[in-house]
């Protein structure tokens, strides 16, 4: 049976055990790190073919494919003194450390490839950012949505600045939603057509359950770690002023459709044009 073990269980991690189990009806074993032990409970809770193991350790020695979803910062201290078979492969979904870098970090001769899953790995509809391509990862990934190998790390860095506006996308969207609602529309009817007629968006999930309540002020907030790239983006560049210019904007645009509307003469009225 196939062995994937996982190093870091948050957001990123919680997304690809929910994408390699959920309904899947041979779904591989999975072996979880046991830092922040209600986080790493819940998945194994949801899925019987996922457990936390004892410490990082027993983790990377269960694996035939070690995951590494540690945050940056915690990388140094995750990582040394971790013993990986060379018979393993290492992915890694740390953002901004190198193949060179993380080569030294655990000891291992074990193939590294580079990635970048993004949290709707977890509905399977994610394509997710490789390098270099390895055919064990890359078959991994296409269960989850497709691979996007790439050439070189130059081409990853690319992705992976892309990658660091997509919070502060769904927070433009969320500032979008939050003003039409301040305007009487339902905010689930402007958050469905702001974010345009991609499948399986979350309004249609919600629309599909039944669920009318608001949505969740920031969806951008899966899409971010602690202290990354893309708090960084969001908060240096859609910050408070930018998201409230943004709202005057819209007010403006607003206030003169309205007034132009107001003034116009009502040309068709009578005229059985409508
Ligand atoms: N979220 C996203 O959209 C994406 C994230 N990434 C990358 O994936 C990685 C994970 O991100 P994300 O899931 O959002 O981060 P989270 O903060 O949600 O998860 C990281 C997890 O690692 C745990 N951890 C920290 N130190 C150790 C350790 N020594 N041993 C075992 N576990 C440890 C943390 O525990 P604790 O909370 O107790 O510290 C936490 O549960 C990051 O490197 C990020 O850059 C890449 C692409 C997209
Ligand atoms: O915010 C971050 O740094 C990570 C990488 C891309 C998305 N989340």
């Amino acid at each position: 049976m196939e062995q994937i073990g996982i190093i870091g269980v948050g957001e990123i991690a919680r997304a690809i055990v929910e994408g390699l189990s959920d309904g899947v009806a041979e779904p591989p074993r999975i072996h979880l790190s046991p830092r922040g032990a209600a986080t790493a409970a819940e998945p194994a809770r949801r899925y019987p073919n996922a457990q936390v193991r004892a410490d990082n350790q027993d983790v990377a020695d269960r694996s035939d494919v070690l995951i590494l979803a540690v945050r940056p910062q915690d990388a140094a201290a995750a990582l040394p003194g971790l013993r990986i078979g060379d018979g393993s492969v290492v992915v890694s979904a740390i953002a901004g450390i190198g193949i060179d870098e993380l080569r030294g970090m655990p000891g291992t001769d074990a193939p590294l490839v580079r990635t970048i899953p993004m949290p709707a790995v977890r509905e399977r509809r994610s394509v997710t950012v490789a390098h270099p391509s390895h055919p064990v990862v890359d078959a991994l990934f296409d269960r989850l949505g497709g691979t996007l190998p790439v050439a070189d790390e130059a081409a990853f860095s690319v992705f992976s600045t892309l990658t660091g506006t997509l919070s502060t996308h769904y927070r433009y969207l969320a500032t979008l939603t939050d003003w039409a609602s301040r305007q009487g529309v339902p905010a689930e009817e402007a958050d469905r057509y702001v974010r345009g007629p991609s499948p399986g968006n979350r309004a249609r999930r919600r629309a599909r359950a039944g669920r009318r309540d608001p949505l969740p002020p920031a969806a951008a907030g899966d899409h971010e770690t602690a202290g990354g790239s893309s708090e960084r983006i969001r908060t240096t560049w859609f910050d408070a002023a930018n998201a409230e210019a943004l709202t005057r904007a819209l007010d403006g645009f607003l206030a003169r459709l309205r007034q132009v509307r107001q003034r116009r003469p009502p040309v068709l009225s009578g005229t059985g044009r409508g």
